[in-house]
Formats: structure tokens, sequence, C-alpha cells
């Protein structure tokens, strides 16, 4: 059933003089914890030690949200703006008043017609019905259930306004179960298809809550600022991405968000952390950077969203997620909330990330790991010494096909940085402008080549892994895997770098012998996503020596958790055996060795591979 806002606002109105009966109450207000962080420890302090910020939902949620009047909270929600100053948002120099926010929507569109918000068609060129019939699985106690529309759930005036700004006219399959379940307060771990909305999955209800919140009041006078919510991505391009995606989402209301992260100076970041912050977004490097230097707190964080949640939490890179989780002052779960996002989410990964959530609902928006059929996939079997002419005729092709013989805009993955250089080089010089990113390249030269790339400057992009995960540039209708990557869940991110938001998109594999431990993966991703398998792929995917074995999503095959997406590592034997089902952190302590021997190499940047990693 579909309502319009005007309808929403209209209920809400009569709603709001009485008190929901199935309202549920809010959790009871955490114990402080009582872990300082070494160094915060003999620090003078400038105010009270902060209170812990509000744990769960705040008073007035329902199974679908809000509801207006539970306790007699609203009265200052449907505000432009509440005042980040008033309420600490953290800084060793509070600003008096309210600054104006820049609007990140350009000029246009700012007086948007909030009365017709949501009632009308679908205005983005977003071809939901792509969508339909995609399976959903939830798993967990108490699973809220989920909305059709935005007009169902009351994210709030401001940020409902921002929504239409952004031309959302319905909310995609993943935000239909997320937002529901996060304005619950619940802990959610949640895994759905790449380019399916996810960022403004754990982003809509971050802000609405900070919005209703009873937050309490940040200390003053220090100079560490206290953010309400963290978010960390891998790598610096996706963290300056979900940062202008929330600071959109968040435009006049108030909130403040502020990004973090390596390779850009740290004193500009400092000074707009010094302005305060409510979310941060940050790559864990520099963050550990800023927690050691005292100029962060994580003391008063109340939401925890890890994008790309596995890479998080890949080999090599936990410990440093477990320090700042666990070891830096934050509070521990159940005083916050924890949402962890990606489109891959292995059972190892699985196992580790669940110390970090409580009681979680774990969803899955189409099958765990799988590609969406919105990609037409291709691999043909090409030697290595024939690939650039390959990948010649390709660009030929295309750029023939193309609108006035404009080249489409292609990402050409690769495996090492060396090469991407080479490779950008030897098209720029044979008439295909080219630009390339990787980790060896400058912040600066990173960025100017996504700029490029993205405004058709350079149509072609040469990209190692730094840019599989996450990045979402509209048009890339070509993604060219010259370079088959190890792992099937890195191919399934840097494919859906195209076909996203219900567009359609095209990649192609390049595959010979090199690959061939990738086979049989390959061959199941494929047909699962009901594309042409080549005969030769099927062949050798037949082989029991190609047969993967090293597929470890689902223990040496994929046959976890049916057709359909939900694979609940909670459900496993193993797992309840080894105690790890009550999130208590009982599996954390030989985490390490379990995790090791079940991967068998393979997995994770091993010596010489480029790492996606960034600080
Ligand atoms: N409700 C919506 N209506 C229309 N467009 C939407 C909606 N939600 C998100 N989008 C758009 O869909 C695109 C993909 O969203 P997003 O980048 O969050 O995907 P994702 O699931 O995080 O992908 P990935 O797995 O690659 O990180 C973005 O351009 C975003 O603006």
């Amino acid at each position: 059933m579909k309502s319009s806002w005007a309808d929403a606002v209209a209920e809400e109105t009569a709603a709001s003089g009485s008190v929901d009966s199935n309202v549920t109450s809010a959790p009871t207000a955490p114990t402080k914890s009582t872990y300082v962080p070494p160094h915060l420890r003999n620090r003078p302090v400038a105010a009270e030690s902060p209170a812990l910020p509000l744990s769960g939902p705040p008073s007035g949620y329902n199974s679908t949200g809000y509801s207006a009047g539970g306790a007699g909270q609203r009265s200052d929600y449907g505000r432009q703006a509440y005042n980040t100053s008033s309420r600490g948002g953290g800084g060793w120099s509070n600003r008096g008043g309210r600054e104006r926010d820049v609007n990140p929507f350009g000029n246009d569109d700012v007086n948007v017609d909030v009365e017709q918000a949501f009632s009308g068609h679908e205005n983005s060129g977003i071809n939901f019905d792509a969508y339909e019939d995609i399976p959903v699985e939830t798993q967990g106690d108490d699973v809220p259930p989920p909305v059709n529309t935005f007009a169902e759930i009351d994210l709030g005036h401001a940020l409902n306004l921002n929504i239409q700004r952004c031309k959302y006219v319905r909310p995609t399959p993943v935000q239909r179960y997320t937002i529901p379940i996060s304005l619950a307060g619940r802990d959610l771990m949640a895994c759905a298809q790449t380019g399916s909305g996810k960022t403004a999955a754990f982003c809509f209800p971050i802000i609405s809550g900070i919005l209703r919140g009873n937050i309490a009041q940040r200390p003053r006078g220090t100079r560490t600022v206290f953010p309400l919510a963290l978010i960390l991505s891998p790598t610096r391009e996706l963290a300056i991405q979900i940062n202008e995606e929330a600071k959109k989402f968040s435009y006049q209301t108030g909130v403040r968000v502020v990004v973090v992260y390596g390779g850009a100076p740290i004193n500009q970041q400092l000074r707009e952390l010094e302005r305060g912050v409510d979310i941060l977004v940050a790559t864990p490097g520099r963050l550990v950077d800023l927690l050691e230097r005292a100029k962060v707190s994580l003391q008063m964080i109340r939401y925890l969203a890890l994008d790309e949640a596995d890479r998080m939490l890949d080999m090599g890179f936990e410990p440093q997620i477990r320090k700042i989780v666990e070891q830096m002052g934050m509070p521990p779960p159940g005083e916050r909330q924890t949402m962890l996002f990606s489109a891959t989410f292995p059972r190892e990964i699985q196992r580790l990330a669940s110390d970090f959530l409580l009681n979680y609902i774990f969803l899955t928006v189409g099958r765990v790991g799988s590609s969406t059929d919105l990609i037409v996939q291709r691999v043909e079997f090409v030697q290595e010494a024939d690939k650039r002419s390959y990948l010649m005729d390709l660009l030929h092709a295309q750029k023939d096909d193309g609108t006035h013989g404009k080249q489409p805009l292609t990402l050409v993955f690769v495996e090492t940085k060396k090469g991407a250089d080479s490779l950008e080089h030897w098209l720029s010089r044979n008439g295909f402008p080219a630009t390339a990113i990787h980790g060896d390249r400058t912040q600066q030269e990173r960025e100017y080549a996504l700029r490029s790339f993205k405004s058709g400057n350079t149509p072609i992009l040469v990209a190692t892994d730094v840019a599989a995960r996450g990045l979402d540039i509209p048009d890339v209708s070509h993604v060219v895997n010259f370079d088959i990557p190890k792992d099937i869940d890195d191919y399934v991110h840097r494919i859906g770098r195209t076909g996203r938001a219900g567009k359609t998109g095209l990649a192609t594999a390049f595959f010979n012998e090199g690959n061939m431990s990738l086979a049989k993966s390959l061959a199941d991703l494929m047909q699962e996503a009901k594309q042409e398998v080549p005969a030769w792929l099927t062949h050798y995917a037949s082989r029991p020596s190609y047969g993967g074995g090293k597929n470890r999503r689902f223990g040496g095959g994929r046959s976890g958790g049916g057709r359909y997406g939900g694979h609940d590592i909670r459900r496993d034997s193993f797992y309840n055996n080894s105690g790890g089902g009550g999130n208590s952190g009982s599996y954390g302590g030989n985490t390490g060795g379990r995790y090791n021997s079940n991967y068998g190499g393979g997995y994770g940047p091993g010596p010489g591979a480029n790492s996606a990693w960034d600080e």
C-alpha cells in the first residue's frame, strides 16, 4: 500500500495526542563503562565524564518506527535543525550559533514541496521493478516488519525533505527492511547486492536517531571531540563518498558530518572536527591516529556502522578494527547500536563480526555474495599476451556503439599498481584517454583521477582493488576484469561498479590458465545470476582440481544457505558448538588460529599483492 507524505502527516497529527499502547519502552539507560583508555587517563576533567548516550531506540518507537507522542518528546522534532553547539557537538571551540549549511544539492531544488513528497512517480530514472521479486530473508528474534514507503516511517521533516531532494521516491528493498530494524534499536548484519542503496540504509536511521534521541550533554572545554556515530570505511574514496552522501541526507538538520582519512593533511581535518561533529566517517588508520592523539573520543558513540564490513574484518585488518571497537573506550554492544553492511559476508567473517553485535538480526537481500542480474557478465578466454589487443577491440567496438562516437565510462581492473600505470600509459598512447587509481598514487592524484573519470574527461579508469568497493559512479557502462581477482567476492564487488540502482551494465572478464582456481566459483556465480556460462568454463569448473576448495564463503562449495541468500552462521552447528552464539566475545580469544586455518591462504593481501586497504 502506498500512502503519501500528506497522509502520513495527517496521521501523525492525529496520533500525536495519544499514547500508542504498542510502544515499546526504551531499554533502561546503560550503566557507564568503567574502562578509560590510556590516552584519556589522568586528563583534567573539563566537564563531567560524558554520560553515556542513549542506548537502543529512543522512547516512543514501535515496530514500524517511531510512534508520535510516545514519550511526549516530539515537540522539537519537526525543526529544521538542532543546534549542535548546544549539544556539545564536540570541539574545543564550540561556536556560538549554528553556521549555515553549504547546500550539497547545488543551487537547484531547495524549495522542495514536501506535501508532494513520495506521492509522485519515479523521477530519478531508477528502475525499481528490477528489485520487485528479489528474495529477502531475515533471521533473528522479533524482526520488525518492513515498510513499503518512506511515508510509513517517520524519519522526520528535515530528513524527508532531503530524501526528496535526492529524488528517492521509494525505499529500495534493503532500505525497506533495514530502516525499521535500525529504528527499533536492533543490531544488524545486512547483506545486499551492490548498488542497492546500503549507504542510505545506515545513514537514515543514524541521522534520524540523533535528531530524536535524548543525547546526553557532551563535554565542553576539552580539546577532544565526542562524535555520536562512527561510520568506518575501508578506503579513502569510499569514506569521502559516504561523507558526501551523509551531508546531503543531513542538510539543514543541524547534524554535523565530518570525514577523516589518511593521505590528506590532518590539520584541515582537525579544523573540521573542531567545529563540531555528530557523525564521524573515517578510515581506520587515520582514526586510530586521532584517537591516540586524544583528538577524538569514542566514549559517546551511540551508532557504529561498518560499511564493506567483511573487508573491514579481513585478515590482516581485523586487529585494527578490534582496537577501535573494543579497546578505545567505545561503549560495548548493547550500549551502542551496531550495523554491518556488505554485498558479501563469508561465514568466517560473520563469526568475527558477531563479537561486535548483540542479539542481532541477519538480513539478506538476494543471496549472500551473489551479483545482481542487472549486470550482463561475459567471460572470455584471453591469453596474457593478447589482453591488450583484446581490450583495444572492446574499446573500439564500444566507441562505435556509443552516442556520437563518445567513449562510454569503462572501468578496467588490474592486479598490480605497476600494471595499472603501464596499462594507463599504453591506452593513452593509443588514443584512449585513460587515468589510473591505485595505492601508490598520492591522495590528490587519486581524487583527481576519480573526478576526471566521473566527469567523462578520461572515460577509462584503470584501477586496482582500491576502487572495487562501494564507489558509486553514475553511468559506468562497462567493467573489464583485465586481471581476474583471486577471490570471487572481489569479483562481485568489482563488477558491482556497474548495474547500479536498477540500471543495467556489462562486465567482461579475461580468463586464462592462471585463473583456474576461480573457475568453479565464477561458473556458479554466473549461473546463479542467470548468465550464459561458456562451455569451456563449465568444463574447467567440473574438474576437481579446479573446483575451488578455496571458496571460503561456503566452506568449499556454494552450498550454504539454500537458493536464497540467507545463511546466518548462528544456524551452523560449528558455530554453536564453538560457543560463538552468544555474541559474548567468547569467540574472540582463539579467533586467529581458527580463522587462519580455515582460509588456507589465498585470502587477504599476500606478499607483493595490492591492498585495497587505506589508512
Ligand atoms: N531509495 C532510493 N531511490 C533512488 N535511488 C536510490 C535510493 N537509495 C539509493 N539510491 C541510489 O542508488 C545508488 C547506489 O546506492 P549505494 O551506493 O548506497 O549502493 P550500495 O548498496 O552501498 O552499493 P555497494 O555495495 O557497491 O557499496 C546511489 O546512486 C544512490 O543515490
